[in-house]
């Protein structure tokens, strides 16, 4: 039988980076909003500030599920236009390894955010302790794929020694799940990640995939909970107290 594992600490772990990523919150800024549970804890304090006066920010939101909390909490949005950069996203993640190369979309949002985070200056990544990891590939690796190419994709991704599994809707278990841009999204098992670039490479290269989940080279730092505290991670460095920073580092 398998142990039960208590998680309910995690969403505080959750709550205590998204409090930790607000100090880096500067007043004008333009902010990129991630998805998930811990970034909705996030989107919620910075609502709570924008609301008390004591922020003004805008922003523009990775999912519809995002931007709906914003818009309820009174957060300024703004579309997407020409030349528009970030100054700051702040977004969750399903794994993150020493590197800060990341696995994201377990929440089927995987192709805004990395439009976003590629349209940031700094991407600041928020997780609970279950997130770091050594090496990535437990938490299989999200596709967004065209449902036209689908069983293509499936090959694809089996002959590069991946086992894909359709991602079904939580509302409706008899039907596939689908990203907000109406795509299908597949779950790729392919154990641990030792190539990651050469897989990213790979996967940029079958047709019908819009997007993978392999966010490489793109986080500046993830304030990551660890024994208990919020470390500020930063690519193939040591853990620094969240508290040594009152800015972006
Ligand atoms: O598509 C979803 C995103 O990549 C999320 O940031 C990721 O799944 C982490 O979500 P959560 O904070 O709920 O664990």
């Amino acid at each position: 039988m398998t142990p039960i594992q208590d998680k309910s600490h995690l969403d505080q772990e959750k709550q205590d980076a998204a409090r930790a990523a607000l100090r880096w919150v500067q007043d004008g800024m333009l902010v990129g909003l991630g998805t998930g549970s811990t970034a909705a804890h996030f989107i919620r304090q910075l609502g709570a500030k924008v609301q008390a006066g004591e922020l003004r920010v805008q922003a523009t939101a990775t999912s519809l599920a995002s931007e709906n909390l914003a818009r309820q909490l009174g957060i300024p949005l703004i579309e997407p236009r020409r030349g528009l950069r970030f100054n700051l996203t702040v977004d969750g993640a399903d794994e993150v390894d020493p590197h800060l190369h990341l696995i994201k979309g377990g929440g089927g949002a995987l192709l805004r955010e990395k439009i976003i985070a590629t349209a940031s200056d700094y991407l600041l990544v928020i997780a609970d302790s279950s997130k770091a990891v050594a090496q990535l590939g437990k938490f299989p690796l999200p596709l967004e794929v065209v449902s036209f190419a689908l069983p293509w994709v499936l090959d694809a991704v089996a002959a590069l020694g991946g086992n894909p599994v359709v991602r079904m809707s939580q509302q409706d278990p008899d039907k596939h799940a689908q990203s907000d841009q109406g795509n299908l999204l597949v779950d790729c098992h392919f154990g641990a990640l030792n190539e990651v670039e050469q897989l990213a490479r790979q996967l940029k290269t079958i047709p019908g995939i819009v997007e993978h989940g392999l966010f490489l080279g793109l986080a500046r730092a993830a304030l990551v909970v660890q024994h208990g505290q919020v470390q500020v991670l930063r690519p193939d460095a040591a853990p620094q107290a969240a508290d040594s920073f009152a800015a972006l580092p």
